[in-house]
């Protein structure tokens, strides 16, 4: 019998797209946003796609033939990261789903049409179907506010999901922006988005915990195996970077420097 081929891709990223899928993980407040709007400016060849946070708190059926009758004020939805906070064991299993809803929308999202004439073609997401699961999902099974149940489902579709998409939806690498939880505590604060101002400095420990084990020491076991070997670029962004352009040099000069190595 005829030896298979060799394989020459070393993950089920598609050999043939020319564009990198690049995923930006964080705590909450660590810098993602400050981060990829440095990322949008540093070059033309790279395309951002933001968290959907807007669509999470303001939660809209627009398909829906009697919406269109409605007067904005009755249209305004559920502010489902608001209810999350308020009383996440109600609410943790519907906020997952439709987070990681956005999150595969914005993973299968075409390049724009700039980015397909680039040689270097980059899209950076701002976090990922990843951390929706090993971060975020997780920790909310662990402290109880997903059943045993829900959690087994939300892992049962998660992984059919994925893999129906496969080698278009997966990652070609990670930046972590790795920050104290004290820090992002310090900068969520500063920042007083409404309806996080109730989240305890325990909340972003447990989070920094999930992102420390995936991302720093990779000992989380994973589903998928081509997470494994992904390159992961480290970025230390507890200090102040906002406002010094010699700083915001340096760490674009970093990410250059990985991208030549993917
Ligand atoms: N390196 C930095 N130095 C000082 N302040 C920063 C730095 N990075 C971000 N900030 C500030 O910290 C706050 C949180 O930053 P940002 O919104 O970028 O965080 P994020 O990681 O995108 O948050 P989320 O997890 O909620 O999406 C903002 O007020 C921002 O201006
Ligand atoms: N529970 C939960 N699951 C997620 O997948 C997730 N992704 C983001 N967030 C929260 C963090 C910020 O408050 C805010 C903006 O990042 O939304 C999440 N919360």
């Amino acid at each position: 019998m005829a030896t298979p081929p060799k394989r020459l891709c070393r993950v089920p990223v598609s050999c043939s797209r020319k564009h990198k899928k690049i995923s930006i993980e964080g705590n909450i407040a660590a810098g993602k946003s400050t981060f990829v709007r440095l990322l949008q400016k540093a070059s033309e060849e790279w395309e951002v796609i933001p968290e959907p946070i807007g669509k999470w708190c303001n939660v809209q059926n627009e398909s829906d033939d009697i919406y269109q009758d409605l007067s904005s004020s009755q249209k305004s939805g559920g502010n489902l990261l608001q209810m999350l906070y308020d009383k996440p064991s109600r609410w943790s299993y519907t906020f997952q789903s439709y987070a990681c809803l956005s999150r595969v929308r914005s993973q299968l999202q075409s390049p724009s049409g700039k980015l397909q004439e680039a040689e270097h073609p980059v899209q950076f997401y701002e976090r990922s179907v990843y951390s929706d699961r090993y971060v975020f999902a997780s920790n909310l099974f662990e402290c109880g506010n997903l059943t045993e149940t829900e959690w087994s489902v939300y892992q049962d579709w998660h992984t059919w999901l994925l893999n129906q998409f496969e080698s278009d939806i997966a990652l070609d690498a990670i930046i972590y922006l790795r920050a104290q939880p004290q820090r992002c505590m310090q900068r969520l604060l500063h920042r007083g988005r409404e309806e996080e101002q109730g989240i305890p400095l325990e909340y972003l420990e447990q989070l920094h915990f999930k992102h420390e084990s995936w991302l720093f020491n990779r000992n989380l076991r994973l589903d998928f195996d081509y997470l494994n070997d992904l390159p992961i670029l480290i970025l230390d962004v507890d200090d102040d970077f906002k406002n010094d352009r010699i700083k915001q040099e340096e760490i674009i000069d970093k990410v250059k420097e990985f991208l030549t190595t993917l």
